[in-house]
């Protein structure tokens, strides 16, 4: 069935990305905000849509919980993180009456709302449309790719963690890819060590390499391997996004910048995601 209000919408946004992980937890929605952060700080136009309706984190994440929706004739118009307006989001999180709301909606509901949020936000021009999903293979996914299919997205990007069962589950969504006919840009390793907040060593909690290994084996490009960053859980758990986190001293009064995307640049974790994105964009461009 053809979904020409989706495409309408789309065809100001130059690049559609989907962020997926066959397990919860792994740190989907934070690897999809950093991404955004570092295309942001690259001067990208970048909007996120979270589509994980059962546990929309993104608000909390951007800190734009509590934030409305305003109608305009255009569209939704979504919610920016920064006052220069290079990140926008969407989610359902800034439907629901408050944070504590669940939604508990069976398939035929949440395709609708999918389909709402691909045809009908008003983005204006972006380079990039970053799409959140849950976990696993559900009606999101499948309801996100039957409405872009036509409109051809650049692909996804698969978390996962070191850990073997993460590994197994990650096969199972690069296999659902493949059925889709989605290509897979790339996988990252989440939680791939923990950095000593004191000395800022790398130790490996689990094991480690295993992501680079299947996704040779699996013939997709490595993105590249994130550590566990005590200021980034600091980051996207505090309410005000211009305070900077030192995890080695969290009650030190606070540096603060002007905007989420600057605060991220003093994680260390952002010149990882910097890599990580550069590699990503490279393998965009290398698809055109
Ligand atoms: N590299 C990291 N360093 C430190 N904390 C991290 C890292 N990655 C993720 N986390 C933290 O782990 C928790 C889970 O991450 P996140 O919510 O992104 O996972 P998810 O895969 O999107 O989960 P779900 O799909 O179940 O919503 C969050 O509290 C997040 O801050
Ligand atoms: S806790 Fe940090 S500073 Fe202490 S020994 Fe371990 S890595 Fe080094």
């Amino acid at each position: 069935m053809s979904h020409p209000e989706v495409g309408e919408r789309l065809s100001s946004i130059k690049h559609v990305i989907l962020v997926l992980s066959g397990k919860g937890g792994v740190g989907k929605s934070s690897c999809t905000v950093q991404l955004a952060l570092s295309l942001a700080h690259q001067g990208h136009k970048v909007g996120v849509l979270d589509i994980d309706l059962c546990g929309p984190s993104i608000p909390r994440m951007l800190g734009l919980e509590g934030q409305q929706i305003h109608q305009a004739s255009a569209g939704w118009v979504p919610v920016f993180a920064d006052s220069t307006k290079r990140l926008a989001c969407m989610s359902i999180g800034f439907l629901l009456p408050s944070k504590d709301s669940s939604v508990v909606w069976r398939g035929p509901k949440k395709n609708a709302m999918i389909k709402q949020f691909l045809a009908d936000v008003y983005w204006g021009d972006l380079d990039y449309l970053l799409i959140d999903t849950p976990p696993g293979t559900s009606d999101e996914h499948l309801a996100a790719v039957e409405y872009l299919q036509e409109w051809n997205p650049d692909g996804a990007v698969v978390v996962t963690t070191p850990q073997a069962v993460a590994l197994s589950d990650v096969k199972k969504e690069i296999n659902f890819c493949e059925k889709v006919g989605l290509p897979v840009l790339g996988l990252i390793e989440n939680m791939s060590g923990f950095v000593c907040p004191h000395c800022a060593e790398c130790t490996n909690v689990f094991s480690t390499g295993g992501g680079e290994g299947l996704a040779k084996h699996m013939d997709i490009p490595f993105l590249g391997r994130a550590p566990i960053d005590p200021n980034l859980v600091m980051l996207l758990e505090q309410e005000d996004k211009t305070l900077v986190p030192d995890a080695n001293d969290p009650d030190a009064e606070k540096e603060r910048t002007g905007s989420i995307v600057e605060t991220y640049q003093r994680c260390e974790l952002s010149k990882i995601f910097a890599k990580i994105t550069s590699h990503l964009e490279e393998t965009v461009e290398a698809k055109e």
